[in-house]
């Protein structure tokens, strides 16, 4: 059997993604076979490190959170993370996978805080390890906690799995001309403003060298592909 082209990876999942067709929330079919998929890659030995976003829970309560501090908000935003990460936990539990959620923030009758050298340990042993709660600071992303992460453990490349299946010249669901980049260079996403990450998680993924692919969680066996190096999605590379 042809070897995986990474052993040791950090995927970002994306919160929205697991709404499903749900108008926010966490859509039970959704998780399933997004964990289904992350599963199968667990079980070639891929050492998987997973970082989950939370616009699918603060999409519900964003009404009101309007006009409230900035900080505050992020903190709602973080905390809807970890409520995320401890349903993917327990539906990788469902399908056999072994997982360990560490947050960001303290709350630790809940989950266990980030450890470095721990994450490392239960990665090695071949547990997923999900980290919870983003950065842990406001004005901060999950996108960017998945640059951070990822460059902590010495992933070989950030797998940035979202609705879209790469990154396009303009964001896709707006402008229906958008075409997609194979491959592109991270001072090229940066200068061009592409939204699909923000500009931080480029630039720290860019100073630390470190790839990343944008692809779609939504094709199904998208993630084993880029596993196995085959051609999905766009490469950002240095
Ligand atoms: N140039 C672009 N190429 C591709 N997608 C783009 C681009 N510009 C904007 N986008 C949008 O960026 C979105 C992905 O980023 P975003 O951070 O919003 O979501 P996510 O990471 O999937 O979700 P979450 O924040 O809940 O984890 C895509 O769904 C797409 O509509
Ligand atoms: O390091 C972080 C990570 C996240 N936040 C807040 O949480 C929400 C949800 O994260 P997404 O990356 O959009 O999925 C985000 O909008 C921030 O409000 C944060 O403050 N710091």
């Amino acid at each position: 059997m042809t070897k995986p082209a990474y052993q040791r990876v950090l995927l970002k999942l994306s919160g929205e993604a697991l709404m499903g067709d749900d108008p926010f929330g966490i859509n039970r079919a959704t998780i399933e076979r997004m964990v289904a998929d992350v599963a199968e890659v667990a079980n070639m030995g891929v050492q998987l490190a997973v970082v989950i976003g939370g616009g699918n829970i603060f999409r519900g309560v964003a009404p009101g959170a309007q006009g409230m501090d900035r900080a505050t908000a992020d903190y709602m935003g973080m905390l809807a993370t970890v409520m995320n990460a401890l349903a993917l936990a327990d539906a990788m539990r469902q399908q056999g996978i072994t997982a360990r959620v560490m947050s960001a923030i303290a709350i630790e009758q809940v989950v266990e805080p980030y450890v470095r050298p721990k994450a490392l340990q239960y990665l090695e042993e071949g547990k997923v390890v999900v980290f919870a709660a983003g950065t842990g600071n406001p004005f901060f992303t999950t996108d960017t906690a998945a640059a951070l992460r990822g460059s902590e453990i010495s992933a070989e490349i950030v797998l940035k799995a979202t609705k879209v299946d790469g990154v396009y010249t303009a964001d896709p669901k707006k402008d229906p001309h958008a075409t997609r980049y194979e491959s592109i260079s991270f001072d090229e996403a940066i200068s061009k403003n592409l939204q699909v990450m923000d500009a931080t998680a480029f630039a720290l993924c860019r100073d630390q060298k470190l790839p990343i692919k944008v692809f779609s969680i939504v094709k199904p066996g998208a993630l084993k592909r880029v596993i196995m190096g085959e051609d999905e999605g766009t490469l950002v590379h240095v």
